[in-house]
């Protein structure tokens, strides 16, 4: 590796760093430059020893430290600043990198864990479903079914399930093995099949045992899938449906759109959801209509107007229920 005849000896220079090695032996007449002990540079020529100019070598002149009369400081500074530099550009990020890869690889794994654990069947089979309030909130895409929900949580202090932020949720977590077929379903406007949503329905209340009272938004979106929530989870009390032309909901989920980054926010997306909703959808409010369980609220006015309804239509149903409760009790 060391060819020429520079390098005399490489015995004498092992220990030394290679680029200091380099610089040492370079063919130009390097001047070597020691220290004193005052601090003034004493400078030697190449192969001069410092006991006399007469070229013969004192028995000392090997020594361990005498090596170093002969290397260039400022090529082991440089030597250093290399070493340096490769570690902090180099071995550094990559320690980083691979410290950060094992820290996600833990984390997926614990996730995966916790959605595969789910609840057990006996949990779900203990969990008091049928003593909650459930709270259906209906109407088309973009009637306002989650701005309202979110003020009746602050003021009623219900729990809001999204049954779309739900499925966005899961499509969105790494390991589910659901995520293309929802992302799939809500591009083209369908409805996701209902094991997925109500299983997601379901482990979201029993997440939230402290509370009575549940919204249960953008759900059920078909008669099957309301069927499959009475008989597995609990029936609802009541519904809340936001009426509301289709000319509304189309300029409302456009100017949505603009921020959602929602995949279905645009207008082929919104035009099947729409034609979903006329076909699965609006069957379902009729049939609870038909049971007597639907609140009516306008979605024409302002939030706040549209709010102010929704708001004294809740409190007289809860009024109500509270009522019936107390009645039940006194029995
Ligand atoms: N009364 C209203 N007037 C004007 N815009 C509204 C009103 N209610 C809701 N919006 C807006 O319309 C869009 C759709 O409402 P959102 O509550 O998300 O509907 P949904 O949950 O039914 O899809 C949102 O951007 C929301 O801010
Ligand atoms: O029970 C549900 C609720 C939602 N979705 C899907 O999620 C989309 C968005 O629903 P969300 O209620 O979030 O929004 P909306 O259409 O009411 O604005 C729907 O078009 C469906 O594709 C579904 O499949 N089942």
């Amino acid at each position: 590796m060391f060819s020429g005849g520079v390098l005399r000896s490489s015995q004498q220079l092992r220990g030394v760093p290679l680029f200091a090695r380099q610089l040492s032996t370079s063919p130009r007449p390097l001047l070597a430059r020691s220290y004193t002990t005052s601090g003034r540079p004493n400078q030697l020529r190449m192969g001069q020893t410092r006991g006399g100019g007469n070229g013969q070598k004192r028995p000392g002149n090997n020594s361990f430290l005498s090596r170093f009369d002969r290397i260039n400081p400022l090529a082991l500074v440089g030597a250093a600043t290399i070493l340096i530099s490769g570690y902090m550009l180099i071995i550094k990020p990559y320690m980083e990198w691979r410290s950060e890869l094992k820290h996600r690889a833990v984390e997926r794994q614990q996730e995966e864990e916790k959605a595969q654990a789910g609840y057990t069947e006996e949990q779900v089979a203990k969990f008091p479903f049928g003593k909650k309030t459930v709270v259906f909130v209906l109407g088309g895409p973009g009637s306002g079914k989650g701005t309202n929900s979110s003020k009746l949580v602050d003021d009623f202090g219900f729990v809001h399930l999204s049954a779309g932020d739900l499925l966005r949720a899961e499509q969105k977590r790494p390991v589910s093995q659901y995520g293309e077929l929802i992302a799939h379903y809500i591009r083209e406007g369908l409805i996701v099949p209902h094991e997925i949503t109500i299983g997601l329905l379901r482990n979201a209340m029993m997440d939230h045992p402290e509370s009575d009272r549940f919204l249960i938004d953008g759900f059920p979106r078909n008669l099957v899938q309301a069927k499959a929530f009475e008989d597995s989870v609990c029936k609802a009390k009541k519904v809340l449906y936001f009426e509301c032309p289709e000319s509304t909901m189309l300029e409302r989920l456009l100017d949505r759109g603009k921020t959602s980054g929602r995949s279905d926010d645009n207008i082929e997306s919104i035009k099947k959801r729409f034609r979903t909703y006329v076909n699965d959808s609006k069957p379902v409010i009729d049939e609870y209509a038909k049971e007597g369980k639907v609140m009516t609220v306008s979605c024409k006015g302002s939030v706040d107007d549209v709010y102010k309804v929704t708001h004294k239509k809740m409190s007289d149903f809860l009024q109500a229920l509270e009522k019936t409760s107390q009645q039940q009790d006194a029995k």
